[in-house]
């Protein structure tokens, strides 16, 4: 226990991003409902048309997978993580005003040792059957368009079943690591005036699923200079993000084939770390391209989206350098101001 209180604990955080802002930080126990507490008003913004990325970083083994998705277990239901309550909410948001006319797209993408897998995928094998680093292996184009997502039951269960697939292993630290990033995205669209929902401009795969490389989120509110786009058609993503963990080849003992994934998750998140330095210091050269994972989040880093990272740390001491560099990222973040929606900032996090 290196912190002798959580409020030692948000004051580090606070010293760490050199702002006013106060990031909360929850303990071990914190309940995943005050943690989605904290969170859920960025589903509103996404409802005014803001691209929204939620984002969990952090050491091997510290509860990224917890936090966004909640216990693998099937028995602990009410420890729901992220990824479930915020599908409840959009739905429950999305029912409030039933005149609008919005559908839901959903893709469920791992980027395993820097390829981007399509975890909807009809041709795939679980990874029960085999080698986790052979499971995942289809490639996001061959994948059949799904229909939009109607409701967060629906969501959910997309989410669960693609689970099964996610490249997992054991190692040393973490008897149930992930290998790759989880990368879950939903995109809102809005009919056009007078439309209906078979009559959407934009159909599933026909640009507005989250490409890499293209903006997607556009935005206006009723009387403003954007208002005309609703009448037209409007789209915005919401990515929720489980990462692999950061993760020292050494601690968790790694050989092979798993050394090659650990050597992929830490250069990847390094690029990571490289774009929100260059959009920290306004750089012309936003190095997204370096690395699929800061590709396929390139709409929710750069413009105006809101992006929000929750920093999984662990309590105990021997941790402190990982922590250290954990938080390092997060006051990295921190920084990263864009257009007029401003970023969500950073939250910490303590597992059991
Ligand atoms: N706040 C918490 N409350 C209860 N259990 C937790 C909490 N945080 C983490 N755990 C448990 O700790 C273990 C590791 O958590 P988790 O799998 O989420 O780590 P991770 O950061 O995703 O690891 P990796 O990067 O290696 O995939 C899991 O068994 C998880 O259920």
């Amino acid at each position: 226990r290196g912190w002798t209180s959580l409020q030692a604990a948000e004051r580090r955080v606070r010293s760490f991003s050199g702002s006013a802002r106060v990031s909360p930080v929850y303990g071990p126990a914190e309940s995943q409902q005050v943690v989605f507490a904290d969170v859920c008003p960025l589903l509103t913004s996404l409802l005014d048309w803001y691209n929204v990325c939620i984002l969990a970083y952090g050491q091997t083994g510290c509860g990224k997978s917890y936090t966004m998705l909640g216990p693998l277990s099937k028995d602990k239901r009410g420890d729901l993580g992220i990824v479930p309550r915020a599908a409840g909410e959009l739905f429950r948001l999305i029912s409030e005003n039933p005149s609008r006319s919005l559908k839901v797209d959903v893709s469920i993408v791992e980027v395993y040792n820097d390829d981007i897998l399509d975890l909807l995928a009809n041709e795939r094998r679980p990874a029960v059957s085999g080698p986790p680093w052979e499971a995942p292996m289809t490639k996001a184009t061959k994948r059949e368009v799904s229909p939009p997502v109607r409701s967060a039951e629906d969501f959910v269960a997309l989410a669960a079943g693609s689970l099964r697939f996610r490249a997992r292993r054991a190692t040393r630290v973490h008897a149930g690591s992930s290998r790759s990033h989880l990368i879950i995205t939903a995109t809102v669209t809005a009919a056009p005036a007078g439309g209906s929902p078979g009559k959407w401009p934009c159909t599933p795969g026909q640009g507005h699923r989250g490409e890499m490389g293209r903006p997607a989120g556009g935005r206006a509110s009723p009387g403003s200079p954007g208002a005309q786009q609703v009448r037209e058609q409007v789209h915005a993503k919401l990515q929720l993000v489980d990462l692999a963990g950061s993760e020292c080849a050494g601690v968790s003992g790694v050989t092979g084939a798993a050394l090659r994934e650990t050597s992929f998750i830490n250069r990847s998140l390094a690029a990571l770390a490289d774009v929100l330095g260059a959009l920290a210091e306004h750089r012309d050269h936003i190095p997204f391209r370096n690395s699929q994972l800061t590709r396929v989040l390139q709409d929710v880093l750069g413009g105006d989206a809101k992006l929000l990272v929750i920093l999984c740390v662990s309590p105990c001491r021997k941790h402190v350098a990982e922590t250290l560099q954990v938080l390092g990222f997060g006051a990295q973040a921190r920084h990263v101001q864009r257009g007029p929606a401003g970023g969500g900032g950073a939250a910490a996090r303590k597992p059991r």
